[in-house]
């Protein structure tokens, strides 16, 4: 027996929600983000900015944004039970497993948790993307047994989210481009994650599971956990000759290439990739030291003459966080952390509008 819809594996083209939040123009080869184009905001605007706009719907002025970072900064600290649970994670726990026991931990300090109000989900995101940056360094610190590190509430929160991670105060140089990353990974319409996010919050489910589930989406390399895998490949070789051999051996194996491709983007570079290539290259320039870069663009050039594949924004993110000096293991946690803004936006929408997911099935099994 089967329904009269026709299957699409992976969902590829289907409509699952309507939404004002974001959309990936493909003819126009934008990404918009309520109505502002996310290269522009990322060539303009901070993270902060795109944290309101997805959250109260438009960019804020300077008296709203200095309100939204006192707010961001006053939810920093992180109740010491979660600390201690995290502290008890075997070893070899993945970080985005530490996080997402963090996370999901948190649910139990609010005391509102059944409040699905617009303003009750508005003001618990907020109070989410305060911990984040705390969770996200120090699930990762404790599982290495790592000493807890404190967040620095007089650094803007992108440095010191990047202070957190590498201990050092970041110039402002490192603060800005850290910055970008965390805008760039702030949202973008439908991808696995998301969809995840609004179909749990779809049952009524509240915001801390919504997002617990969509740290297990964002681990997966086929999503987020890409760009942890492409600094695992590049820093396999030393060269880019050696880089172009690595990737050519691994198509020859028939290998998935982590950080090319992507279900929209799959015959154009994705626009996000670009900003993070230049962010790279004025990296490398700093350092005096272009082997990266140098061995990003062989990748680049082999998979398109190759198999006329294009990199996506996890390709270029792993090369600027290793040069960040932050340690591969963190960078799918910062990715998440920096979605959980346009996350926690699509699960209020949902909240603001639902019908529960439900799809049917073709049955190919057994005949009855
Ligand atoms: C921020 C992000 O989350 S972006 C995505 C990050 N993920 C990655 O970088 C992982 C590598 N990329 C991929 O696995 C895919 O391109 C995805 C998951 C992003 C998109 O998947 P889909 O839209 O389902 O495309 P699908 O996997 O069917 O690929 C279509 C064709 O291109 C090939 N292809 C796609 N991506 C790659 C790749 N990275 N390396 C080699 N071949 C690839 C597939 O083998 C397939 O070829 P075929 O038609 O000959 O079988
Ligand atoms: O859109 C997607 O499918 C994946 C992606 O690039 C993202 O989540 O940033």
């Amino acid at each position: 027996m089967s329904t009269n819809q026709q299957f699409v594996p992976g969902l590829d083209g289907v409509i699952a929600a309507e939404t004002a939040i974001s959309f990936l123009d493909t003819e126009q080869e934008k990404i918009i983000i309520r109505g502002h184009e996310l290269i522009d905001l990322s060539q303009n605007n901070d993270y902060i900015d795109v944290v309101h706009l997805l959250l109260d719907g438009k960019l804020p002025t300077a008296s709203k944004k200095t309100a939204l970072e006192k707010k961001l900064t006053s939810n920093y600290d992180i109740p010491d039970q979660v600390m201690q649970i995290l502290s008890l994670l075997p070893k070899q726990t993945h970080p985005m497993d530490g996080l997402r026991t963090g996370l999901s931990a948190l649910s139990g300090y609010d005391g509102d948790i059944d409040n699905r109000s617009l303003e009750a989900n508005k003001s618990r995101a907020y109070k989410l993307l305060g911990k984040l940056p705390a969770i996200t360094v120090n699930s990762f610190r404790l599982i290495n047994g790592q000493e807890v590190v404190k967040p620095d509430p007089t650094l803007s929160y992108s440095a010191n989210f990047l202070y957190m991670i590498t201990g050092e105060k970041p110039t402002a140089f490192e603060a800005e481009i850290f910055d970008r990353t965390l805008l760039l990974y702030s949202e973008h319409e439908m991808p696995n994650s998301t969809f995840t996010a609004r179909v749990i919050a779809s049952t009524n489910s509240d915001l801390y599971g919504a997002l617990t589930g969509g740290v297990a989406s964002l681990k997966g390399n086929l999503h987020g956990g890409a760009n942890e895998a492409v600094m695992y490949m590049l820093n396999e070789v030393k060269t880019a000759a050696a880089f172009e051999e690595l990737i050519q051996r691994k198509l020859i194996n028939k290998e998935k290439v982590m950080g090319f491709g992507h279900r929209v983007y799959m015959k154009k570079m994705d626009p996000r990739a670009l900003v993070l290539k230049d962010a790279l290259k004025q990296l490398c320039e700093k350092k005096g030291d272009y082997t990266l870069l140098e061995m990003c663009e062989a990748g680049e050039e082999v998979m398109r003459e190759d198999k006329g594949l294009y990199p996506n924004l996890d390709y270029y993110a792993a090369p600027v966080y290793w040069m960040l000096g932050i340690p591969i293991g963190l960078y799918t946690p910062i990715f998440f952390s920096a979605r959980t803004a346009g996350l926690a936006a699509h699960v209020i929408e949902q909240h603001n509008n639902n019908r529960i997911f439900r799809p049917r099935v073709h049955y190919i099994g057994e005949s009855y």
